[in-house]
């Protein structure tokens, strides 16, 4: 895998040998356990019938990892029941944690992982919004939505830049971005990775949540993640929303994070900005995750 390009992480990585180290091993299969169309006791003694091996996520009870290679083929992937999820991948939903009856966005949404998981945090009730510009992906968005059973979702097709007015309880900005974070399962998105790409998206990724932030009413949560490590694309956004949105610490026990980037290669961003938390590949054996919790200021200048 290229490790020249991780190479502009060393100063900001800790302990950057074990990291370029996992980077290059093999992701864990994993789970989430839809219960919106089965119950946790029920889906482990499927496993259990089938002979499948499993271990549950520290931090996350509807999580598992799988001792399958292809859990997409499993009757239970078809019905419904699992959904193949990279284990930060639940992380964003969890912390925007949607509550049932309130009017979720999800500005980015194909291929719908997150916007499920939303409408089962929901139980189905209230309203989810799972919107993205490519109408490619809208097909696999609508067919995993349908086979979720995810019925309270509505889904468009704008670019999230310009959705139009709406006033919403809560929102997920999952950035499209350089993807460095997804390397372990796809070594080859390292080789289209670049300072200047991850300097290109920053201006698309600043524009789509502050739209996010104008959505929101006034109090509410936005919540910003990315699959990459490039400051750039993540401190370097949030940063740039400071005048409408106020960040928010969190932590989720059970699963070991760094702080967010004060400051990089002579660019300051501020120290509020450690309160994003970056999840490295080395810290619990997963993919790579940024996640910075917003909250809308109550009077936000646009
Ligand atoms: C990281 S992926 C989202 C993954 C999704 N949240 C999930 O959990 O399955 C980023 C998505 O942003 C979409 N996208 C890119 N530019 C966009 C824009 N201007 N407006 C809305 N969506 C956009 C891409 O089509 C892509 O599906």
């Amino acid at each position: 895998m290229g490790s020249e390009h991780l190479e502009r992480y060393r100063d900001i990585i800790p302990d950057f040998d074990a990291f370029l180290d996992f980077m290059s091993r093999p992701l864990p299969v994993t789970i989430r356990i839809n219960t919106l169309k089965t119950s946790v006791p029920e889906l482990l003694s499927r496993l259990d019938r089938l002979g499948i091996g499993y271990e549950r996520m520290r931090w996350y009870p509807l999580g598992l990892r799988l001792d399958a290679e292809k859990p997409g083929r499993l009757m239970e992937f078809h019905m419904g029941l699992i959904h193949v999820q990279e284990e930060l991948s639940m992380l964003p939903p969890v912390v925007l944690d949607p509550q049932p009856g309130e009017r979720i966005l999800d500005l980015c949404a194909a291929p719908g992982g997150k916007a499920a998981q939303i409408s089962m945090q929901m139980s189905n009730k209230g309203l989810v919004v799972a919107n993205d510009s490519s109408s490619a992906r809208i097909v696999p968005l609508r067919a995993n939505l349908e086979r979720l059973g995810a019925v309270n979702v509505v889904v468009t097709s704008y670019d999230g830049r310009r959705f139009p007015q709406y006033n919403f309880d809560r929102a997920l900005v999952d950035a499209p971005c350089s993807s460095e974070g997804t390397a372990r399962r796809y070594p080859e998105v390292i080789a289209r990775c670049s300072a200047k790409r991850s300097a290109d998206l920053q201006n698309l990724q600043v524009s789509l949540l502050r739209r996010a932030i104008q959505l929101t009413k006034p109090g509410g949560v936005v919540v910003y993640s990315t699959c990459t490590f490039a400051p750039e694309e993540n401190e370097g956004v949030v940063s740039r929303v400071l005048d409408l949105a106020d960040l928010e610490s969190f932590t989720i026990q059970g699963l070991r994070s760094s702080q967010g980037i004060a400051s990089w290669n002579s660019i300051d961003y501020g120290e509020e900005l450690v309160k994003c938390r970056r999840y490295y590949p080395h810290e619990n054996d997963t993919g790579g995750f940024f996640v910075a919790k917003l909250r809308r200021r109550l009077s936000a200048g646009e």
